[in-house]
């Protein structure tokens, strides 16, 4: 359906259903995680970790001994018992992430993806050439091949009776068309990089069809209960900042544009949308992310290679901050721990503005569940504001 907007609206349910659905949830009863995104300096940081839901939790690895990791994605009802696990576990968790992965959108375009138990991602079929884009499936309907999400949103927002609020996400366009050129990970990234270089014009075409994707996918988890969004660009990090300014910050500053002129069109008040660039922690690629008006963007997720401090003087303090603790923090015992919490989280509040604490990156596998716990206690105790 085409609109006077400038974006065509996808094929989803209107704003009256989705007031109907919103409607049907129970009260929120912890908005730390939205007042921070606003802007607010709360009164702790709000906590929420990257892939808490994952295999450092025997109660995931439970549910995957008879589950494949797609049937786990795709099954509404083992996503939302997947994105609750870590919520039911820990009380001081201040927001849910839907378990999904952001190759489920690689997917919706006609690509094969396998998860590989050693090996992580693999996609059979890579794209190599500008040739192999008439392989992508043209007109992706969202709804259709990505419902499930959408379900699984729901049913998880009923299954949290308010505890916390629920974030939906995405991958960006280049961390996926990375992906999708080099048929899985990769330490050189000689498919992808190569396409920058080698064909320029065809890279952003494809960038732009992923974005679009990507942005009915948002809409789309929003409308189905999801009370914010983040967009992660995992291997922003490996490009220059030329290259992070020419290809991959545009098709974000895209998804995030459509997204919200989408809901606002739909008559939805709208969600705030983090965007996590991992690496891309240039000065002149700070100053670009610095205005929430221009990005789109109202919080940039940092990685742990960065110093709050420094990052807002070249951010300023239009937009929120959150992160950063380094991952490995989750082993180094209660001590090391809680003495790393409280050191970053002097330098947080130095920094100012609003801040949500997460690491710096996903949480690994290996990581003892009671050291997480102990670690969420520490951001409680010394996130709090005098
Ligand atoms: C790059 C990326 C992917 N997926 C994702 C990213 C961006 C974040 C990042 O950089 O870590 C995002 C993601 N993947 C998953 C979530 C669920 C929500 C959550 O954070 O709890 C989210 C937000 C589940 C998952 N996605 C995956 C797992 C583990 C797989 C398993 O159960 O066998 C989980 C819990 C698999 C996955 N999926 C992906 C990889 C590289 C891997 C293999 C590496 C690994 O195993 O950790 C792609």
């Amino acid at each position: 359906m085409s609109t006077s907007s400038e974006y065509t609206i996808p094929n989803l349910i209107n704003v009256d259903k989705w007031r109907e659905i919103e409607q049907s949830f129970p009260p929120l009863k912890n908005d730390l995680l939205l007042r921070a995104a606003r802007g607010e300096e709360t009164e702790r940081a709000p906590v929420w970790v990257m892939r808490q839901a994952g295999r450092y939790l025997p109660e995931f690895l439970e549910v995957r001994k008879s589950h494949s990791f797609f049937e786990c994605c795709q099954t509404p009802s083992i996503a939302s018992q997947l994105t609750l696990q870590p919520i039911d576990r820990y009380p001081r968790l201040d927001a849910s992430i839907i378990f999904c992965d952001i190759l489920v959108v690689p997917q919706a375009l006609g690509m094969e993806v396998l998860m590989e138990p050693s090996k992580g991602p693999v996609l059979p079929a890579p794209i190599r050439t500008p040739s192999d884009l008439s392989r992508l499936n043209q007109d992706v309907d969202v709804q259709k091949e990505l419902g499930y999400l959408f379900e699984a949103i729901t049913l998880t927002r009923k299954g949290l009776g308010g505890r916390v609020p629920l974030i939906g996400f995405c991958g960006a366009p280049w961390t996926l068309m990375a992906y999708m050129c080099e048929g899985g990970g990769s330490k050189t990234f000689e498919s992808s990089k190569s396409w920058l270089y080698k064909y320029p014009k065809e890279s952003k075409e494809l960038l732009r069809k992923v974005a679009d994707v990507c942005a009915d996918l948002l809409v789309g988890q929003v409308l189905a209960g999801a009370q914010m969004l983040q967009v992660f660009d995992s291997w922003a990090g490996e490009l220059t900042p030329y290259q992070y300014a020419e290809f991959a910050l545009p098709p974000c500053i895209y998804i995030s544009h459509k997204v919200k002129s989408i809901l606002k069109q739909l008559g939805h008040p709208g969600v705030a949308i983090t965007l996590f660039a991992k690496g891309a922690n240039a000065p002149s690629t700070f100053k670009l992310l610095s205005d929430p008006k221009v990005t789109g963007y109202d919080t940039l997720g940092l990685d742990w290679t960065v110093d709050p401090v420094e990052v807002r003087e070249y951010v300023g303090r239009k937009v929120n901050l959150q992160g950063n603790f380094d991952p490995t923090v989750l082993y180094g015992g209660k001590e090391g721990i809680e003495k790393e919490v409280e050191r970053l989280s002097e330098r947080w509040k130095a920094a100012g503005g609003g801040w949500i604490a997460n690491l710096g990156h996903g949480i690994t596998p290996n990581v003892k569940p009671e050291d997480m716990g102990w670690f969420l206690e520490c951001v409680h105790k010394y996130s709090k504001r005098a």
